[in-house]
């Protein structure tokens, strides 16, 4: 534990920062299991985000994993970690006057409740990237499923480790049945209708 540490008011504020951005900031959290398309949907929307000048990253797992959350692993515990840790940059990104992007397995629901209460009401837009776990085996993009039907791979989100889908999602996705470029203008609308963009 950190002691003798006192918060510094940072000079520049977040409504100046989105004033000169033109445009608001918020957390678009993807959710949903491996393969659904998190990463396909938010890299799409970040060109989209970008085509309107706004300014946006994408935060993925895998690549997370290699750098600031290296050493991290799969249990609840580290899952939860991994989130937790996540949900803190992405609050930076807000704080910034950007759209932070996150594609994250992100399973269990109070790890992604925490997150929300770091924000406010309009800045935490939970997108629940929902497809049938048949369909993501089907996908199996990076051959993981596969392995973790053998057992090769322990503690896979749908086969041997929950996924604890969203109760009140702002969006739900339903990449098996919808077309990439479809679900990007369904967050685009919804960033519109909010008056976030
Ligand atoms: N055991 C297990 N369970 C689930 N996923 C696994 C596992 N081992 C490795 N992988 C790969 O790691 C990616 C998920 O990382 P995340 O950081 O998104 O996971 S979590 O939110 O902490 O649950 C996930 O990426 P996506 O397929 O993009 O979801 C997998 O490629
Ligand atoms: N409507 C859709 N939205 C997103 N991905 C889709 C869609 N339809 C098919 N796919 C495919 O599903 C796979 C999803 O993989 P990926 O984006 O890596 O998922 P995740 O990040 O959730 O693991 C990609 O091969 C993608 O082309």
């Amino acid at each position: 534990m950190s002691t003798n540490i006192v918060w510094h008011q940072a000079t520049v504020n977040k409504e100046e920062r989105r004033k000169k951005n033109h445009h608001s900031s918020a957390v678009l959290w993807f959710t949903g299991l491996s393969g659904s398309g998190k990463s396909t949907l938010a890299n799409a929307v970040d060109r989209a985000l970008l085509d309107r000048d706004v300014r946006s990253y994408v935060l993925d797992g895998d690549n997370i994993r290699h750098g600031l959350n290296k050493g991290l692993g799969f249990s609840a515990a580290d899952r939860t970690e991994n989130i937790r840790r996540i949900g803190e940059v992405a609050k930076l990104f807000v704080d910034s006057g950007q759209f932070a992007l996150t594609a994250f397995i992100s399973p269990f629901r109070e790890d992604r409740d925490n997150v929300r209460a770091l924000l406010t009401e309009e800045e935490f837009i939970e997108i629940h990237v929902r497809c049938s776990l048949e369909e993501c085996e089907r996908r199996d993009p990076k051959g993981l499923y596969e392995k973790a039907r053998q057992g090769v791979i322990p503690e896979f989100t749908g086969i041997s480790s929950p996924y604890e889908e969203p109760l009140t999602p702002e969006l739900v996705i339903d990449t098996d049945r919808e077309t990439i470029e479809e679900s990007v203008m369904k967050v685009i609308n919804f960033l519109e209708e909010r008056g976030l963009l």
